[in-house]
C-alpha cells in the first residue's frame, strides 16, 4: 500500500476538509480491495458521503490495479458529478487533472496518455464500447449511483456482465443504495449450476456495507404542506439566513424557469435587507449552465457573504459542495416520460422518491454538520416511493437500440436487461429507426448510415440529417453541422441581461429569418465566427452567451472530424451563407429545411388559426416556445427539433417550415404504409 502518498494528500487538504483517511470507509480499505481482488463483481453499499466516489478509485490506484498499464473507469449519471469528481481526486492525489486523473464526457475530454484514473459519464463508456467492445482498456470499471437506473448505466451493467463472461481479468464495483444491492448481485450471478471461469454464485459476487456518515444531518418537515414550493423555498432560505448560523445553502427545485423564479423573488427579499447584515449571493445550477458557470458554485464565498444555490437534481448525487450546511428540498423533480404511441418525450414534474430525498439531505452533512429542510410533510415522505422508476422503462430507446446494435447485440428485444423495458418502447425504437434508414427490414443495421448514425454522438434523427447533408441533393454540409453544433446548446445560446426579457426578444429577432429557428441558428453562429470567437463584446451585445457559442464552435469542429473520419468531407461549395447558391436548382434555405426533414419527418405538426399546433394525427396540441421565430409568426406544416413540456402546455422549440409533401417524400413507409395509425 502506498500509505506515504496518502499522507501527502492530507497534508494538502484544506483544514475544513475531513482528511479522507478518516472517512467510514477508510476502515474497509483493506476488505474492499480483498473483496475485489477475489472477486469479478463487487456490489458497495454505503451512506452518503462515506467516501464512495472519492475513495474506491483511489484504493484501487494505490493497489496498483493500474500498473500493468490499464486504467480504472468510474462512471457517474451526470456530467458534473464525473468533472468535479475527478478534479477532487486528482486534488487528493496531488497530480493535475487531465494527468494521472482526469474526466472524459461527452465533446469534452480532459484525460492525457498518462491518464489511469478515469470519470466518465455512463453514456460515454457505453460509446467507448463501440470501439473497445471488451473494454480492454480498463482493470476496473467502478458504476457509481447504479441504483438511479440511469439508461445508461442500466444498459452498461448489462453489457459488462457479458464482458465478464469474456474477460476473467475484469472487475467490476457497482455502487448502489441499500435497496437495489441483492438485485445487482443477483443480476450477475451465475445460475446455481453455473460456474463462470471457475467460480460459483458464491465465489463470483460480494456485497460490502459502509456503516456511518461522515457528519449528522438533522432533517425537518413542513407541518402543514405548500402549495407553492418555489415561495416556499424562497422563505426558507430567508428564514435560515435569519435564524441559523453560518454556511451555505443549497435548495432543490425542479427546473431553469423555476430557479429564475426563485432568483428572481429572492432578489426582491435581499433588498429589503438592513445593508450591514452578512449579503446573500444566489446562484443557479442547471444542466444547460455552461460549465464555467456552474463551476462558480463550487467557488468558497466571499467574506461576509452566503452562498443560495438553486439547483436541478443535477447536483443531487455524488458531488460535494464544499460550505453547504443547509438543504432545501422541495421533493420535486422532472422527470422525462415517454409516449411511446404520440413519440413525444415529456418532462413531467413529480414527487421525488424516498432514495432521491436522501441523497438530497446527503449534499449537507459532508464537511461539517448540516440540516435539511424538507418542504414537505412527514406524511407526504411516508407517501413517497422508494426507488426512482428505472429511465430504461421510460425514454426513447431509439439512441439505444441503436448503439446495441452496433455492437452486434441482434436480438434487442431478448437482450438481458436488469428491468425489460415495455415492449412498445421497443418497438416503436426499431420502427423510427427503420424509417430513418438506419435498420433493413430484418432489423439489422444498415451500412454504412445506419453505423455512421450509431457512431456519432448525436441522437438518431439529428445524426441522420447531418449525414444526410453531404449529399449531393441538399448540398449543405457546413451549414448542418453549424445548426447541429448550436442544437446541441439546447437553447442556451442566448442570455437575458438582469432578466430582461423584451431586450433578449430583440437581440433574438436581429437574426431571426421567416423559414424558422434552423436557419436563424445559423445565422448567429456565422455572424459569431465572423465577429470574431474572442469577441466577448460583440457577443454581449448580441445577448449572447460567449462562452456556449465558443463551445459550439469546438462541438462542430469534432463532428467535422467524426465526418471526415467516414470519408464525408466539408464542401466548400456548399458554405456560402447566402442563401442564393443554387444546387439541383434549389435555394440553400430549402435544402437545408429539406435535409432536416429527412431526420426529423417524425416530429411534424401544422399550425392552427389560434397560433398553436397540432400533431400529425391531429391528437395533440404543441405549442411554440417563446423562443421560437413562430412564436409571434404563422406557418403552416414545421417540423420541431425538441419538445419541452410543462405542468400544462407541450411547447416545442426550434422549428422549420415545411411542405406537407417532403413528408412523404423522405419518410414514405412512415406516413404512407401506416397512414391508419397517424
Ligand atoms: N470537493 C470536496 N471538497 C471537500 N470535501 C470533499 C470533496 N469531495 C469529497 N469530500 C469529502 O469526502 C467525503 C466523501 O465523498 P464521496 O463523494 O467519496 O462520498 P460518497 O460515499 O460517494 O457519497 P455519495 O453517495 O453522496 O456520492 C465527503 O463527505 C467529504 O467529506
Amino acid at each position: 500500500m502506498a500509505d506515504d502518498e496518502e499522507d501527502i494528500s492530507i497534508g494538502r487538504i484544506p483544514e475544513l476538509y475531513k482528511p479522507p483517511a478518516l472517512l467510514p470507509i477508510a476502515q474497509l480499505r483493506d476488505q474492499l480491495l480483498y473483496a475485489i481482488e477475489t472477486h469479478p463483481v463487487t456490489i458497495v453499499v454505503g451512506e452518503t458521503g462515506s467516501g464512495k466516489t472519492t475513495q474506491i478509485p483511489k484504493f484501487l490506484f494505490q493497489a496498483g490495479w493500474c500498473n500493468k498499464g490499464q486504467q480504472i473507469a468510474v462512471t457517474q449519471p451526470r456530467r458534473i458529478a464525473a468533472t468535479s469528481v475527478a478534479a477532487r481526486v486528482a486534488e487528493e492525489l496531488n497530480t493535475q487533472l487531465g494527468q494521472q486523473v482526469g474526466y472524459s464526457i461527452r465533446f469534452e475530454d480532459v484525460t492525457s496518455a498518462n491518464t489511469q484514473v478515469k470519470f466518465v459519464t455512463d453514456g460515454l463508456l457505453l460509446r467507448e464500447m463501440l470501439v473497445d467492445p471488451l473494454l480492454k482498456r480498463y482493470s476496473v470499471v467502478m458504476v457509481d449511483e447504479a441504483h438511479e437506473r440511469s439508461l445508461s448505466s442500466d444498459i452498461l451493467l448489462g453489457l459488462l456482465k457479458k464482458v465478464l463472461r469474456k474477460r476473467e481479468d475484469l472487475r467490476i464495483v457497482v455502487s448502489s443504495a441499500t435497496l437495489e444491492a441483492e438485485r445487482f448481485l443477483e443480476y450477475f450471478n451465475p445460475d446455481a449450476e453455473e460456474k463462470v471461469f471457475g467460480k460459483t454464485r458464491e465465489e463470483y459476487g460480494r456485497i460490502i456495507g459502509i456503516e456511518g456518515r461522515t457528519f449528522p444531518v438533522e432533517v425537518q418537515y413542513l407541518l402543514e404542506p405548500t402549495n407553492n414550493y418555489v415561495e416556499t423555498a424562497v422563505d426558507a432560505v430567508m428564514s435560515v439566513h435569519e435564524n441559523e448560523g453560518e454556511g451555505d445553502i443549497l435548495v432543490f427545485l425542479t427546473g431553469r424557469e423555476e430557479i429564475d423564479d426563485a432568483i428572481d423573488l429572492l432578489g426582491d427579499r435581499i433588498a429589503d435587507l438592513p445593508s450591514t447584515s452578512q449579503r446573500l449571493m444566489p446562484l443557479p445550477l442547471y444542466a444547460g449552465l455552461p460549465t464555467e458557470d456552474q463551476n462558480l458554485v463550487f467557488r468558497k464565498s466571499p467574506p461576509n457573504t452566503r452562498k443560495v444555490i438553486f439547483s436541478t437534481n443535477i447536483a443531487e448525487a455524488s458531488i460535494t459542495i464544499d460550505g453547504i450546511v443547509f438543504v432545501l428540498d422541495s421533493g420535486y423533480v422532472k422527470l422525462r416520460n415517454y409516449d411511446a404511441r404520440l413519440g413525444i418525450e415529456n418532462l413531467n414534474v413529480v414527487p421525488v422518491s424516498k432514495a432521491s430525498a436522501t441523497q438530497r439531505a446527503g449534499r449537507a452533512g459532508r464537511t461539517r454538520p448540516g440540516k435539511c429542510f424538507r418542504l414537505y410533510t412527514e406524511t407526504a415522505f411516508e407517501r413517497l416511493e422508494e426507488a426512482t422508476f428505472p429511465e430504461i422503462q421510460r425514454s426513447n430507446l431509439a439512441p439505444v437500440v441503436l448503439q446495441l446494435l452496433n455492437l452486434g447485440i441482434t436480438n434487442v428485444v431478448r437482450f438481458d436487461y436488469l428491468s425489460p423495458p415495455p415492449s412498445s418502447l421497443i418497438t416503436r425504437a426499431l420502427d423510427l429507426l427503420y424509417s430513418l434508414g438506419a435498420l433493413d427490414a430484418n432489423a439489422r443495421l444498415t451500412k454504412p448510415l445506419g453505423a455512421r448514425m450509431a457512431e456519432l454522438p448525436l441522437e438518431p434523427m439529428l445524426s441522420k440529417a447531418l449525414l444526410q447533408a453531404a449529399n449531393p441533393e441538399f448540398g449543405c454540409l457546413s451549414e448542418m453541422l453549424s445548426i447541429a453544433a448550436m442544437m446541441t446548446l439546447q437553447g442556451n445560446a442566448f442570455v437575458s441581461h438582469d432578466g430582461n426579457k423584451k431586450q433578449l426578444d430583440n437581440a433574438r429577432r436581429k437574426f431571426a429569418v421567416e423559414e424558422g429557428d434552423h436557419l436563424t441558428l445559423y445565422n448567429v453562429y456565422e455572424a459569431f465566427v465572423k465577429s470574431g470567437i474572442q469577441n466577448v463584446q460583440w457577443c454581449h451585445q448580441n445577448h449572447l452567451n460567449h462562452k456556449n457559442m465558443v463551445k459550439a464552435v469546438s462541438v462542430r469542429k469534432q463532428l467535422a472530424a467524426y465526418l471526415d473520419r467516414f470519408g464525408v468531407k466539408e464542401n466548400a461549395l456548399t458554405s456560402s451563407s447566402s442563401g442564393v447558391l443554387r444546387v439541383g436548382g434549389l435555394p440553400l434555405a430549402e435544402r437545408v429545411r429539406r435535409c432536416l426533414t429527412t431526420g426529423f419527418f417524425a416530429h411534424a405538426a401544422r399550425m392552427k388559426s389560434d397560433g398553436s399546433f397540432t400533431t400529425v394525427d391531429g391528437k395533440t396540441t404543441l405549442w411554440a416556445h417563446p423562443s421560437s421565430v413562430f412564436f409571434h409568426r404563422k406557418a403552416d406544416w414545421v417540423i420541431y427539433t425538441e419538445i419541452l413540456s410543462t405542468r400544462d402546455k407541450i411547447y416545442i422549440r426550434d422549428l422549420s417550415t415545411v411542405s406537407m409533401d417532403w413528408l412523404t417524400e423522405y419518410a414514405p413507409e412512415y406516413y404512407k404504409v401506416k397512414e391508419g395509425r397517424r
